[in-house]
């Protein structure tokens, strides 16, 4: 199975395939504008559509339980199926610890053009799925399978969240420090990898590693506000967070970390579509100072399974910058 290039089978790969991020803001505004509450609900809505929308709807359960429900499923980005149904369960895991919550029970959601790829190949992608699901605590069971021209795989995840204890897109407070708790540059390693074949194992394996220590510890140190750094890049996360609570985010370059050749392949121009309209999309938002366009496209870089961004100091993890209150801008760079 390893002379198999499943990369090969997509045009887009990972997180990278998303809806550009403008286009899908006015898609959620239009259906946000369009929402009409439900007959007779049956559960309080805590998280939804409002600002843009946040990394998963929250339910109210009751004073002490609220439901986290999110789905996620994505193109291959590495070839190797078993790692690619560990990063894919992993990245829709990530939205549920992004909410702060714990994630329950999932389900696949297989997308497979079962005339070009034998269905074994599929077995693995979600024996990876399943694999990383079990170490997060979560039960899976069960899912839905298509046949198309592209593979996609994902889940659809539902887990419980304190309600006084979620981690908010629109709460960050002005006086915070700024967290990020994976290092950058997936995008860009992801984009190599697809090109040459060559396996990047640090990558790997920070994408498929689950974000639940750092979303434990980030609400055990009583922070509020974050979100996952995904296809938006950090810049797009940031920008969306700053918006959504009426505040600036300043990012410190230099504190920001990355894997290792994330640098060497952008100097290399292994950077890809979603990338680069990631930086065309946020730039009239950011002031970047002197930051050179190397350094602006790593920032932006589509992110696959990233790390939580987080509105608060979380012991062992590095801070790259701090919340301001609005200014001119509503990210800023310092370089
Ligand atoms: N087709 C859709 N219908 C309704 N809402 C949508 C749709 N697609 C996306 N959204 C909402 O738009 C917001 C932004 O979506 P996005 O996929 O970027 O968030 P996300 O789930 O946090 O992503 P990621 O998995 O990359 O972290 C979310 O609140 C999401 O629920
Ligand atoms: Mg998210």
């Amino acid at each position: 199975m390893t002379e198999l290039r499943l990369t090969q089978y997509a045009g887009g790969g990972g997180c990278a395939c998303k809806i550009p991020p403008g286009e899908l803001d006015d898609l959620v505004a239009a259906l946000a504008r369009r929402d009409s509450e439900p007959v007779d609900p049956a559960a309080e809505l805590l998280v939804g559509l409002d600002g843009g929308g946040d990394d998963a709807a929250v339910v109210r359960l009751d004073a002490e339980r609220a439901i986290v429900t999110t789905a996620d499923f994505f193109t291959p980005v590495v070839d190797d199926p078993y790692d690619w149904g560990r990063i894919a369960a992993a990245n829709a895991l990530s939205d549920v610890y992004a909410m702060g919550g714990t994630p329950w029970a999932a389900v696949n959601l297989l997308v497979w053009p079962r005339e070009k790829l034998p269905m074994a190949v599929a077995a693995e992608v979600l024996r990876g799925g399943r694999d990383v699901a079990h170490a997060a605590g979560c039960q899976v069971s069960g899912g839905h399978s298509v046949t198309a021209p592209e593979p996609k795989y994902g889940m659809s995840v539902v887990g419980m969240v304190h309600p006084e204890r979620m981690l908010r897109l629109d709460a960050a407070e002005p006086g915070r420090p700024l967290t990020l708790t994976k290092p950058l540059g997936s995008g860009v390693l992801n984009t190599w990898h697809k090109a040459t074949g060559t396996v990047f194992p640090e990558a790997v394996a920070v994408m498929a590693e689950l974000n639940r220590d750092a979303s434990r510890a980030a609400v055990a140190a009583g922070v509020n506000s974050g979100t996952d750094v995904t296809g938006f890049g950090l810049l797009g996360h940031a920008y969306r967070m700053a918006r959504a609570a009426g505040v600036t985010l300043a990012i410190e370059a230099g504190a920001v970390p990355y894997l290792a050749d994330a640098r060497s392949a952008v100097t290399a121009g292994q950077v890809s579509g979603g990338t680069r309209r990631n930086l065309d999309w946020v730039a009239p938002h950011v002031d970047f100072g002197g930051v050179p366009e190397d350094e602006r496209l790593l920032l932006a870089d589509a992110q696959t399974s990233g790390g939580l961004l987080l509105a608060g100091e979380v012991p062992g993890y590095p801070v790259i910058g701090e919340v301001l209150p609005r200014g001119a801008a509503p990210v800023v760079v310092r370089g």
